[in-house]
C-alpha cells in the first residue's frame, strides 16, 4: 500500500512534481519524511504539510474489509479458466488479487497456458472473459502472436469468425519483453501506469524464474541472499498491485526435478519422484494458488493443484491442442477420492506429493 504514487492518492499533479523534483513518488517516500521536510520540499505552511502527511495516510491505509464483503458472488471473485473440473476445483477459476504460479517442466504448457488465460481475459464477460486488457511480461521471448491467434480461432471459433473481433482481442494484449532482472524491475515499477493505461484485468509474468537463474549462481556466496531479496521485491510489487486492482497475477515458473538418489543424491527420498520448486522456501510461501503442470508421458500431461486457500490437493489430466490447454474430462476428483479407476496416476502421486511438502523445505532451490 506505501508504493502507491502520490498521483493515485490525491495528491494535486502540480505538487506531485514537485514532490517529484525531491525523489518523493510513493505514498512511503513522502511518510518517510518530517513535517519540517515535508514543508521544505512542497514548499507548504506547517498546518498544510500536515494536513498533506495525514490525506496520504489515510489513502494508503489499508481498508477495512468485512467477510460480508468479502463473501461476493462466485463471478466476481474468480476468474474462469473455462476448464470447468479446474474451475469447480478453484471455486469458479483464479482467485483475483491474489497470485498464481503454474510450475513445472520445460515444453509441458506453462506458456501454452498464459496464452490461453490471455485470450480469456480480452473476452466479454457474457462468454466468460473479464472484458480487459492484459499485460503479458515475457521474458523468454517464447510469446507468439499466431499462436495466440491460432488458439483464440480455435478454441472460440464463433466468436472470433470475424477479423475485427481478432485484431480488437490482439490490440489488448500488451507485451513486454523483459529479458534481465533490472528490466523485468523497472517494468513492475512502471506497472501499475501500465495496468492502468491499458485497462489490464490479467498480468502474466511468464517466466519469474528464468532470468534469477540466468543472473544468479547460487552456488556462489551471497547471490542466494540478492535473489531472494529481489524476488521478495518483485513478489511485493505484484501482491500489492494484484490487491489493489483485485486483479488475477499468472507467473510461471519452473521446476527441479530429481528422480531418486540418482537424479540427483537427496537424503531419505529412496527412490520415489521427488520435486522442488525452482526459487525455493521463501518465494514459494508469496504465492496464493500453485499449479504445478507435470509430464504422463509425451502427450499426455497433468495439472496438479499443489496450493490453494479453497481447493484440495487435485490432480487434472489434459493435452495441449490447437485450442490450448484441453482437459481430459471434467468428472474429475479430488485426490483420495478417485473413484474412476482411470485416474491411477493420482496414486502414483501420492508419493509426489508428500516429496514436495518436504522438498520446499529448504531455501537452496537451485
Ligand atoms: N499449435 C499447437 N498444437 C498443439 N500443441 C502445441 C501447439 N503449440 C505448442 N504446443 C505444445 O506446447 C508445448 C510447449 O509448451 P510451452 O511453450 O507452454 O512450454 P513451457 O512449459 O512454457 O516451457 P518453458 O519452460 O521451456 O518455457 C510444445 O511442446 C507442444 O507440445
Amino acid at each position: 500500500m506505501a508504493s502507491k504514487k502520490l498521483r493515485r492518492a490525491g495528491v494535486s499533479q502540480e505538487l506531485c512534481e514537485l514532490l517529484n523534483r525531491h525523489h518523493v513518488e510513493s505514498c512511503k517516500d513522502l511518510l518517510s519524511l518530517t513535517p519540517l521536510e515535508v514543508m521544505r520540499v512542497a514548499g507548504l505552511s506547517y498546518q498544510n504539510a500536515l494536513a498533506l502527511m495525514r490525506s496520504v495516510s489515510q489513502h494508503c491505509a489499508p481498508p477495512v474489509t468485512t467477510l460480508l464483503e468479502l463473501w461476493k458472488p462466485k463471478s466476481e471473485s474468480f476468474f474462469s479458466t473455462s476448464l470447468p473440473a479446474l474451475d469447480d476445483f478453484l471455486r469458479g477459476g483464479l482467485p483475483l488479487g491474489t497470485i498464481t504460479e503454474v510450475a513445472g517442466p520445460s515444453g509441458c504448457g506453462k506458456t501454452q497456458m498464459c496464452v490461453m488465460l490471455s485470450v480469456l481475459a480480452t473476452l466479454p464477460r457474457s462468454l466468460g472473459g473479464l472484458d480487459a486488457g492484459v499485460v503479458y511480461i515475457d521474458t523468454e521471448s517464447a510469446f507468439s502472436a499466431e499462436r495466440l491467434v491460432e488458439m483464440a480461432q480455435a478454441r472460440f471459433p464463433e466468436h472470433f469468425s470475424s477479423r475485427e473481433r481478432v485484431l480488437q482481442m490482439a490490440s489488448r494484449v500488451h507485451v513486454f519483453r523483459e529479458l534481465t532482472c533490472q528490466d523485468v524491475l523497472n517494468r513492475l515499477d512502471r506497472l501499475e501506469v501500465d495496468i492502468i493505461s491499458t485497462k489490464a484485468g490479467l498480468v502474466i509474468l511468464d517466466s519469474v524464474a528464468s532470468v534469477v537463474r540466468k543472473e544468479f549462481d547460487t552456488t556462489l556466496p551471497g547471490n542466494l541472499a540478492s535473489r531472494s531479496n529481489l524476488l521478495t521485491q518483485e513478489a511485493s510489487t505484484l501482491k500489492y498491485l494484484a490487491h489493489q486492482f483485485n486483479i488475477p497475477v499468472v507467473l510461471t515458473n519452473q521446476i527441479t526435478t530429481y528422480l531418486g538418489n540418482g537424479g540427483g543424491g537427496v537424503p531419505g527420498e529412496g527412490d520415489s519422484g521427488y520435486v522442488i520448486a525452482a526459487l525455493g522456501n521463501t518465494w514459494s510461501h508469496t504465492v496464493n494458488t500453485r499449479l504445478i503442470v507435470q509430464y504422463v508421458d509425451a502427450r499426455q500431461r497433468q495439472i496438479v493443484i499443489a496450493k490453494s486457500p479453497v481447493a484440495p490437493y487435485a490432480v487434472l489430466n489434459y493435452t495441449i491442442q490447437k485450442e490450448g490447454i484441453c482437459l481430459d474430462g471434467d468428472n474429475q476428483e479430488p485426490m483420495g477420492e478417485a473413484r474412476d479407476p482411470g485416474l491411477q496416476p493420482i496414486r502414483v502421486r501420492t508419493e509426489f506429493k508428500y516429496s514436495l511438502s518436504q522438498a520446499v523445505g529448504t531455501d537452496g532451490g537451485s
